[in-house]
């Protein structure tokens, strides 16, 4: 094992309020997230919805401490996988620092022969994974490297990954004075429909993670909606807005909300639910309304990060 590495793949975040327009121009120039127009034109598109965009999300970022988190907890999930392992574990970012086009250059300096990548996203979607796995293979090819990688495309299905998740949602559940009653609300990120209609499983991979997790709540009334959407195309549906609207008007006043597709804390934990989706709650007369924690470094997300490598490792 002494030549294999691991790297985690993830979206990255502005490390400073300064690092929020480039990250965005990053992302926006992507056209595996998003394809705005044909492709010599969308790097002109992309720098005007950035500059239109960047006020509104800096302010944002300001708002949960000037930066967002992901690079650390990243860090941190990564530091505590490679003590669980003893195998060294790396990380690479598509929009931010550390960009995996840095990481792999590190790489190439130790004797590393085998590289295992695991993408975050539980849930496969080409915006997502698919974008992270392309930009591994060109940086490799960049480099001219002759590295054998096994990648981890999804796990949202996985044993550990519904453990880690069910333990959040028992522990979310056991805050409230009483449990009874309480309304389960899932919110996934939200992905443009013409997507699905492409054939991307993301939706069908979320729709598997709540199914797998209620197996563990028979009776509690959950919900499933997506959040966050970025464009004026048709995103997927009921939006999470329109579905704490309706469970308002039909009486619910105690809600536990379960972000789903990250898996650590970032903008939109810490910001659209814990302070915009919580007015908006508490304004409409949903009283009580919590999210559960992240899994971030929790020993039994680890414990199913460090599983779907050993499982990855045997079958290469
Ligand atoms: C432009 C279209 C976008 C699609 C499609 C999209 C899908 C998607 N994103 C995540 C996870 C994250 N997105 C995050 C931020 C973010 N995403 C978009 C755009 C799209 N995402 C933008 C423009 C931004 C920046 C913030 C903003 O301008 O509102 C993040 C947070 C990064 C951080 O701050 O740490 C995550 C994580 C998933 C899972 C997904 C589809 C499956
Ligand atoms: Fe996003
Ligand atoms: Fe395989």
């Amino acid at each position: 094992m002494r030549d294999t590495a691991i790297i985690l793949l993830q979206m990255g975040g502005p490390d400073s309020l300064e690092a929020v327009r480039p990250f965005l121009l990053n992302l926006f120039s992507d056209r595996e997230i998003i394809k705005i127009g044909p492709a010599w034109l969308q790097p002109l598109i992309a720098r005007m919805i950035v500059r239109r965009r960047t006020p509104a999300v800096m302010e944002k970022y300001r708002e949960i401490g000037g930066r967002s988190p992901i690079q650390e907890l990243t860090r941190a999930q990564a530091d505590t996988l490679a003590a669980k392992l003893g195998i060294p574990c790396h990380v690479g970012m598509r929009y931010w620092h550390p960009f995996t086009a840095e990481t792999l250059a590190q790489l190439r300096k130790t004797g590393t022969k085998k590289l295992v990548a695991l993408s975050l996203y539980p849930h496969y979607s080409r915006a997502t994974s698919g974008s992270s796995f392309n930009d591994l293979t060109r940086c490799l090819a960049d480099l001219d490297s002759d590295l054998e990688v096994v990648r981890i495309p999804h796990f949202y299905d996985h044993p550990l990954y519904i453990d880690a998740l069910t333990e959040k949602i028992e522990a979310g559940l056991a805050s409230f004075p009483n449990r009874t009653g309480v309304q389960l609300l899932f919110s996934a990120h939200s992905l443009p429909q013409s997507f699905i209609a492409e054939g991307d499983p993301y939706l069908e991979h979320i729709q598997a993670t709540v199914r797998l997790v209620m197996e563990r709540f028979e009776g509690v009334q959950h919900r499933l909606a997506f959040q966050s959407r970025a464009g004026p195309v048709k995103w997927l549906e009921p939006s999470t807005d329109d579905t704490l609207k309706e469970l308002a008007a039909n009486g619910c006043k105690s809600l536990l909300m379960v972000p789903l597709s990250f898996v650590s804390d970032h903008i939109e934990t810490l910001h659209e639910i814990d302070i915009e989706y919580a007015a908006e709650a508490h304004k409409i007369g949903i009283s009580d309304f919590r999210r559960t924690e992240s899994l971030n470094s929790s020993p039994a997300f680890i414990s199913c990060l460090a599983e779907l490598v050993r499982q990855a490792l045997k079958s290469h």
